[in-house]
């Protein structure tokens, strides 16, 4: 069955996939949904065309894959680290070995361009591999106490973890979440957004071929409901989210009321900051870096681009030049380096900010229309060109809110303490960049910026070993790197008297 579905892959093309498969998996393997009558159609983006129905998961489903989850969490959190690392290094192999049909796959459903699909599944497999070499270095501490005593510390899992996506990044997500919590001795069931339920699934079953027990990794598919069903969970220890603002409040309020841990992930306004003292070619490249990627839907942008008033004629010249260049199309060709948009009503949405852009006196320097490509089979798609509005304002609706397109907002700055003070302003706090050639203003910078992350002299690159999350209303928790070790397991402490009891009583 793993095969099934890849095995149309090679040959496949833009226009041509339909999946048909059960697209759940627990008790290690594919399981039909029970009410098909709920099917929702999922939209290829380039084409418009069926891909798929999703039928979600109703509450009995949602239990048995919690319970299957459960139960081979009883067994892997028994197993040592190095052996769990054995077989994440072997389901990482087998990512690596199958990438290019796994891209493919997640290209048809996501619109995304092939050429960053497969960046997005070699930092998945990197991630197991990554967290496989974790394993088996979870240890505690011995901590010597009076007359012998002492104590020692041991680092044990949650439980059964909830994982909950985001479109945009469909299995690379999946994947960041489900290797630090299967490393730390954990279960995951895993809900994927409703708009790309095709590639978790083949997740599921290459951690399953890996030698995970049956029910380790599971995925039940849905949309709100199910998604509210397993932040209510008894069974759940822990939620970990990816999505917007709003979603994740209310995943943080329904965990609450069990007190499952949460991990929020969310949006982002992120600032980009250019000083005039940049070079200047990096810096614009690094603006598209921090536009453009994935049709603009991209959690961690650098939507605001602030640009030091001496230098923005030439930033501005290079940067609607490159802009304009953008190949923009059918996503499964090489050439191509901007996609379909993932919905008909997102492509909409977008190109609504843009207009109201144009209200509040901003002006569209390149594209912000939509686009249609020549090739006939692309005409149904959700494409749009790449947009650059400048003469914007701290106070206009493309600056304030999150657009998730292809729109870039420039904006002049004159001193770093004022530019630092309107990168600040904002509820969000995911991302930052800046670009300078003077070291101690890039570090005071980086210092300022109210943000989990600022890139200095580049954006947008996130190696599986460097943490990754919010401040502010963009969330908390992280992903990637060490750290997330602690977000996914808890801290037993064994206390060991080593003489008498001394009683008070
Ligand atoms: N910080 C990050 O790492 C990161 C990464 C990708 C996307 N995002 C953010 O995600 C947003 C876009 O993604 P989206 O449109 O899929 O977000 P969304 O919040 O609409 O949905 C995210 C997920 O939550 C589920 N969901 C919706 N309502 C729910 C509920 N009541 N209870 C439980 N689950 C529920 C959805 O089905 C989906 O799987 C943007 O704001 C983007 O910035 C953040
Ligand atoms: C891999 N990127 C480009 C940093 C994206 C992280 C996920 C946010 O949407």
């Amino acid at each position: 069955m793993a095969q099934s579905t890849l095995d149309s892959m090679p040959g496949a093309s833009t226009g041509t996939v339909v999946v048909t498969e059960p697209l759940n998996f627990w008790g290690g393997k594919r399981v039909k949904p029970r009410q098909e009558k709920n099917a929702e159609p999922v939209f290829e983006p380039a084409t418009g065309r069926v891909l798929c129905q999703m039928v979600p998961c109703g509450a009995e489903e949602v239990d048995e894959a919690i319970q299957s989850a459960y139960a081979a969490y009883q067994k892997w959190s028994k197993m040592a680290g190095m052996e769990r690392a054995r077989v994440m290094l072997e389901a990482a192999r087998i990512i690596r070995e199958r990438r290019e049909k796994i891209a493919k796959l997640e290209v048809i459903n996501n619109g995304k361009s092939i050429i960053e699909a497969l960046v997005d599944i070699d930092i998945a497999w990197q991630s197991i591999e990554y967290y496989a070499g974790l394993a088996g270095t979870l240890a505690g501490q011995h901590i010597q106490l009076p007359g012998g005593a002492f104590a020692y510390t041991r680092r044990e899992p949650l439980g059964v973890c909830v994982g909950i996506g985001a479109w945009n990044y469909p299995f690379q997500i999946a994947s960041l979440k489900s290797a630090p919590a299967l490393a730390c001795g954990n279960a995951m069931v895993y809900k994927p957004s409703p708009m790309t339920p095709v590639t978790a699934v083949i997740l599921a079953e290459i951690y399953k071929e890996a030698g995970v027990p049956d029910g380790l990794f599971c995925v039940v598919q849905g949309g709100a409901e199910t998604g509210s069903l397993l932040c209510h969970h008894p069974k759940v220890a822990k939620v970990s989210f990816t999505g917007s603002v709003p979603t994740g409040k209310k995943v943080m309020e329904m965990s609450a009321k069990s007190v499952k841990q949460v991990t929020l992930e969310l949006g982002g306004k992120s600032p980009l900051i250019i000083f005039k003292d940049c070079e200047l070619e990096n810096a614009v490249k690094g603006a598209l870096m921090a536009n453009f990627l994935t049709q603009g839907q991209v959690c961690c942008n650098g939507t605001r681009v602030f640009v030091q008033r001496e230098i923005m004629p030439q930033f501005l010249e290079e940067v609607v030049k490159r802009t304009k260049a953008i190949p923009v199309g059918d996503p499964l060709l090489e050439s191509t380096r901007m996609g379909a948009l993932i919905s008909k009503p997102q492509l909409e949405k977008v190109l609504g900010f843009v207009s109201q852009a144009k209200k509040e006196g901003a002006r569209v320097l390149c594209g912000g229309d939509p686009f249609v490509p020549s090739d006939p089979k692309l005409k149904g798609g959700y494409f749009m060109s790449p947009c650059v509005l400048d003469n914007c304002r701290d106070d206009m609706t493309c600056v304030k809110e999150e657009i998730f397109g292809p729109v870039m907002s420039v904006l002049p700055f004159d001193t770093e303490e004022e530019v630092i003070k309107r990168a600040n302003n904002t509820t969000f706090g995911l991302a930052s960049g800046v670009f300078t050639r003077d070291i101690s203003r890039a570090h005071r910078v980086a210092e300022n910026l109210e943000a989990g992350t600022c890139f200095i002299n580049n954006y947008n690159i996130s190696p599986v070993e460097v943490p990754f999350g919010g401040y502010k209303m963009s969330g908390f928790g992280r992903e990637n790197g060490q750290v997330t070790i602690e977000y996914y397991s808890q801290l037993k402490t064994v206390v060991v008297e080593m003489g008498d009891v001394e009683s008070l009583f």
